[in-house]
Formats: structure tokens, sequence, C-alpha cells
């Protein structure tokens, strides 16, 4: 038996899926979060029917008549796979506009019944519902719930089940004279008038309006913005996030842990080779990696109650302003606020944009925000070439964001884009943050990155420590420099010469990075760590041998803003639907990555010591090299433009 979620956006359709079926899918405080459809069985507690009960997520939807790409995997749901009953459910807080879908859904002849969801919310204001005279008016059940605390959960899957196979009465407006959405509209206001008493009218400026004039205000919203982002970063990756990072790094991972295995291996004899390989390659690294566990959950766990409380949704309406001046909409900070935990999500939530080319430049800026995998690499540059310093964290974020706004400015004038759409999207009101969702949130990220770091980096690092322990005739070799890694990685490291980068063992580091961003820091790891005989992580290390602070700065730059991840390019890919597209946004990203790398190396050294870096001169051709072709590209898209406004004419 099939149950399907249906409503607006935001209504609580994945609050309620996973309450009923146990699963973590992502919640948040505003529209078009859940964008792919999801299928799970229900809870045993709910299993009250013969027959298994799967439940089914859908993405929101204000109308059966799709306009975006996620409201039609909900339309095609409903009208092709015909789900054995719809739960339909209406916003508590939003009942006037819900109830428009709910009259569309009515007419299909599932059987449908209303979950008037977050009743918690209308208590609160006072509002009354009732319940019978809305029964009557539409036709269906109506069951009371609030999805948060489960309650009247057990009554909506009673109710959903037994009206399984019953013929519902339809609703017909189609026989209507006139515009059928305004009959819609005109019916829905008549019946809410009869059920719905409301305490406040609408007009009333409420507590949600009077922050808004603040936070989302024409010049302090920007930097309100930017102040929490920094308070909320440096308290993950410097404050309390850096300092039981430090403790699991120094004490765990950095004595702990290996000495006891080494005593073991040595208690029971074992071959030293094996031992290095485990101890050093396999322990070494991903212990390099999962030291960064609680910074990665205390950065998840805030950015949970910021986005649950509502706030997130304010950022797309001030960036906005920002945004439609570079061909990007306020609806593009969406992905990009998913990204900041994974790119692969992020790029997926590109879907909510109709403007083709905004989707695009979306899908192609996104993954320069700094996801959940790549904070491994900031917080252990931070801590080895910038120790007792709060910046590092924050000003990635606030490159990111510069990157994008000036990449969305580049992309523009290098490709022929049309002019861009309206944004309009719904403001939740503020609310508490839930603490509840906020630590599931935060154990399902730590649950993905464990995973990740002891399959895919496990793997990767035994192979890097097998590639620089072995020689190519498969000898083991004391010096690093003859191994198989050390000539793989020669091979590279001469294109990172203009970028003030000298040693393999940087272009090893950054190719591992493409299977998994982690990487980067496991294979320092093996690399350094194991050579010095001390932890990666301290600073005046053999890691900050290779580098100058202005050159790490650069090198982390490189590793964050070049393309993201093996995984991440196969969602842009799969996002784009367009080989050309995605090689495009692939060059692109690469260039950004590396000429921005290349000009905090060269502009940095200079400043900061006086002198040129290394590689100054092979950066100057590059950049020549560089400043011809982007010319190239635009006069050619200038060309186009051109034949294109003259056939229009
Ligand atoms: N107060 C209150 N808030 C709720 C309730 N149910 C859900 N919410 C909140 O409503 C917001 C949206 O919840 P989601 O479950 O993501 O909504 P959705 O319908 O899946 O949204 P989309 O996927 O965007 O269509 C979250 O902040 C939830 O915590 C409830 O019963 N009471
Ligand atoms: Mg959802």
């Amino acid at each position: 038996m099939k149950i399907a979620l249906a409503g607006n956006p935001n209504s609580g359709k994945t609050t309620l899926f996973n309450a009923l079926t146990g699963k973590t899918e992502y919640v948040g405080n505003w529209a078009g979060v859940t964008v792919d459809k999801k299928v799970a069985a229900i809870k045993n507690k709910y299993q009250i029917a013969k027959e298994p009960i799967d439940i089914v997520d859908l993405p929101g939807a204000y109308s059966i008549s799709p306009y975006t790409g996620e409201e039609a995997i909900t339309s095609d749901f409903v009208l092709e796979s015909k789900p054995d009953v719809i739960i339909n459910i209406v916003d508590g807080a939003n009942i006037s506009r819900s109830l428009f879908f709910t009259t569309q859904l009515l007419e299909l002849g599932i059987p449908v019944v209303v979950a008037l969801n977050k009743a918690d919310i209308i208590t609160k204001r006072g509002d009354v519902v009732n319940g019978h005279e809305l029964e009557k008016a539409l036709g269906c059940k109506v069951v009371t719930i609030t999805a948060t605390t489960e309650k009247g959960l057990a009554d909506l899957v009673t109710t959903a089940v037994n009206i399984v196979g019953t013929n519902q009465e339809r609703l017909n407006f189609n026989d209507l004279d006139g515009n059928n959405d305004v009959a819609r509209q005109t019916w829905i206001k008549t019946i809410l008038e009869k059920s719905l008493n409301k305490k406040h009218n609408a007009s009333h400026v409420n507590f949600s309006d009077r922050i808004d004039m603040i936070v989302a205000h024409k010049w302090f919203g920007l930097p309100i913005f930017f102040l929490i982002m920094w308070g909320v970063y440096s308290f993950s990756i410097e404050g309390l996030g850096g300092f039981l990072s430090g403790y699991l790094n120094d004490v765990v991972f950095g004595e702990v842990v290996p000495n006891a295995l080494n005593s073991f291996f040595e208690g029971i004899g074992v071959n030293p080779l094996m031992q290095a390989l485990i101890v050093d390659g396999a322990v070494g690294g991903v212990g390099a990696v999962i030291g960064f566990l609680p910074l990665i959950m205390v950065l998840f766990f805030c950015l949970s109650l910021l986005e649950d409380s509502g706030y997130m949704s304010r950022v797309a309406v001030i960036m906005d302003r920002y945004f439609k001046k570079v061909g990007l909409s306020g609806k593009s900070i969406i992905p990009m606020i998913v990204g900041s935990g994974c790119a692969i999500p992020g790029v997926m939530a590109t879907r909510t944009i109709e403007n083709e080319n905004e989707k695009r430049m979306t899908t192609i800026l996104t993954p320069f925000v700094p996801c959940g995998a790549k904070l491994p690499i900031i917080a252990l540059f931070s801590v080895v070439f910038f120790p007792n310093t709060s910046w590092v964290g924050p000003s990635i974020y606030i490159i990111a964001i510069g990157v994008i706004i000036i990449g969305g400015l580049v992309l523009k004038k290098l490709f022929v884009w049309e002019h861009t759409s309206f944004f309009i999207m719904e403001l939740p009101e503020y609310k508490i943050p839930s603490i509840k969702n906020a630590i599931i949130q935060m154990f399902d990220k730590a649950k993905g990155f464990i995973y990740k770091a002891t399959t895919i980096i496990l793997v990767m690092n035994t192979l890097v420590w097998f590639m620089q322990a072995f020689n190519w005739k498969l000898q083991a070799t004391e010096i690093q420099s003859e191994s198989i890694l050390a000539s793989v990685g020669s091979v590279i490291a001469p294109l990172l010469i203009p970028l003030g980068f000298v040693g393999w063992q940087l272009a090893a580091a950054s190719i591992t990075g493409f299977i998994a961003k982690e990487n980067v820091v496991a294979t320092f790891a093996v690399l350094f760590a194991m050579a010095s005989e001390e932890a990666l992580h301290v600073p005046g290390g053999a890691l900050a041998q290779m580098f100058t602070p202005v050159t790490a700065y650069a090198f982390l730059a490189f590793n964050l803003f070049t393309p993201p991840c093996f995984a991440a390019m196969g969602a842009m890919n799969a996002e784009m639907g367009s080989k050309k597209w995605f090689f495009r946004g692939l060059a692109f990203q690469l260039s950004v990555g590396y000429i921005l790398a290349l000009l905090i190396t060269h502009i940095g050294t200079l400043v900061i010591y006086g002198e040129t870096a290394v590689g100054f001169i092979p950066a100057i051709f590059v950049l020549i090299a560089y400043a011809v072709g982007v010319t190239f590209l635009i006069k050619r898209a200038n060309a186009s433009k051109a034949t294109l406004v003259e056939a229009t004419e």
C-alpha cells in the first residue's frame, strides 16, 4: 500500500515522513528543501494494515500544473503512479493558501485525507479551526497533527488506511464559468469564513516582520549575515569544534592509538612493513581526517539551528539584490546553503530554479561554497600556518561569496545569457529552532563523515601509503622521492610552479583530493607526519616546511576553488543535462582556482614579504595567456549576441 505525502512547500511533509518512517531526510525551514521523491517503509509502530505500508515523500507544490522541475515530480507521481491514498499536508500557519492545492487533489478521484499540520502554531496564535465544518465543505477527512512532536499521527495513519479503496466525493471546478483559479480562491474564502476563526488579522505587524525590518534591511542585512557567519565558523573551526578536534588529533590519534597499535604489533612480532602500512598508512591517514569530526559536528549543529529558525530564507532575500546584478537569482542561494554541507545535494537543489541560465550558472558556482569535506583542509592549514588566529575559516567563506559574484559576472560576459527572471520566495515565520532536529542532522552528518573516512578514504590512503613506500620495481624504498607516488606527482608538479608550489607531494595531495577532498589531509598525514615522526598539524612541523604562510593560503584556495570531488562532478553532469555545459563548467572552475591561487601567491608575497615568489616569471606568462584567452571568448560571445539581436530585429 502506497501513501503519498503531498502539499505546499515548507508545510512539514518531510518532518511527517521522518516521523512515520524513522528516516532522517533533510528538513529545513524554507520552501523547496525536498527536490526528489523518497520512499520508505512505515515504522512498525504505525504499521496497522495487513499489507506493508510505504510512505512517499514528495517535493512541495503549490499547484498540480507544475511550474518548476520538482513540482513536476510531484504532479507526475500523483497523476501517473496513482498512490492508494494521498495525505495532503496543509500548513496550519498558512491554511488559506494551502487549500488551493487541496482543491486540485480532491478532483483526482484518489482518496485524500487532509493532515492539518503545525497545530502547535495554530494554538499558539489563538486561532480556532472547526474541523467538522472543514470536513463537510471539502468532503474528506481532516486530521489535526503536529508532525514535530508526532501528535495525532496514529489517528492520521488509521484514517488514511481506512479510506483506501473508497470512492471519495470529487470536487469539480471545471464546470464553472470564467477563470477556475479565481473560482477556487473564492470558494476557499467562503469555506474558511465558516471554519476558521483567526485571532489576528493579516495586516497586523507581527514579531517576524519586526525582526525582518532589521535582518533583511537594505543596508544592515549583509553585514549582519557576515557577522553571524563569522560567529558560526569561528566557533566551529577555532572555538569549541577546533578545541575538541585538537584534542582528538593530538592525544587520541597523535599518541594513544598509534602507541597502542605499535606496541601491540611489536609484541606479536608483525612484519615492520605491514605494521607501517596499518599504523602510518591506514590509521594515520584516516585518523587525521576523523580528528576533524568534532569540528564538523559543531558546525552542522549550528547551521541546522540557524536554518530551522527561518533565518536562511532571509539570506536569500538579502542576496537577491546582489545576485540579480550578476545573472543569478535569490533562489540560487539555496543550493549554495545546502552546498555548504555537501556539493552533491547542493547541485541537485538547483532544480528549484526555473530559468535555465540561472540554473546552469548556479550549478557551476555552487561547488565553490566550501563543503563539509573541505573543512578538514581549512582547519589543518589554519592550525599549522595561522595558529591562534580566527580569521582563516571565515575569510574562506568571504572569498567564496566574492568568487561566486565575480564568477557570475564573468560567466555572463563569456556566454550568451537571456535576461534574468523574477524572484518570489515565501518567507516562513521565525521560530525557536528544534534542538532535536539539529542533533539528528548533526549525527547524520557525522555518520556520513565516518562512513566516508572508513571506506573511500581508507582505501585511497592505503594506496597512497603503498605508492610512497614502493618504487616501480615493487621494492620497498626508504627514500620517498624514489617512490611510485613521487614519479606520478612529478608529472603534474610543473603545472603548479606558476602558483609558487614546489614539490611532488603537493601535486599528489591535490590529485587525491578529487576523489574526496578529505584526502588532501590524509595524504599529507602519510607523506609528512610519517617522515618526521611528529603529528601533522603542529606549527613548524614537516608540512610547514613546504610553504610560507602566503603560499599556504594560496594552496588552500587552490584546493577549495578548483573543481569539486568526482561525485559532485557527477551531480553537475546530471543536472546540466549537457556535456558541453558540463565541460565548460569544469574548465571555468579549474581556471578560477588556478588563477586565484596564482594571484594570492604572487601579490601576497610581493606585498607582505617585499620579494617575488618562486614561479614569478612563469606566472606572468600564464596570466598573459589567460587574458588573451578570456578576451577571445568575450569577443566571440559579443559577436553571437550581436547576431542574436540582428536575427530578432
Ligand atoms: N511548529 C511546527 N513546525 C513544524 C511542524 N512540522 C514541520 N515543522 C517545521 O516546518 C519546516 C518545514 O518542514 P519540512 O518537513 O522540511 O517541510 P516540507 O513540506 O518537506 O518542505 P519542502 O520539502 O520544501 O516541500 C521545518 O522548520 C519544520 O521544523 C509542526 O508540526 N509544528
Ligand atoms: Mg520536504
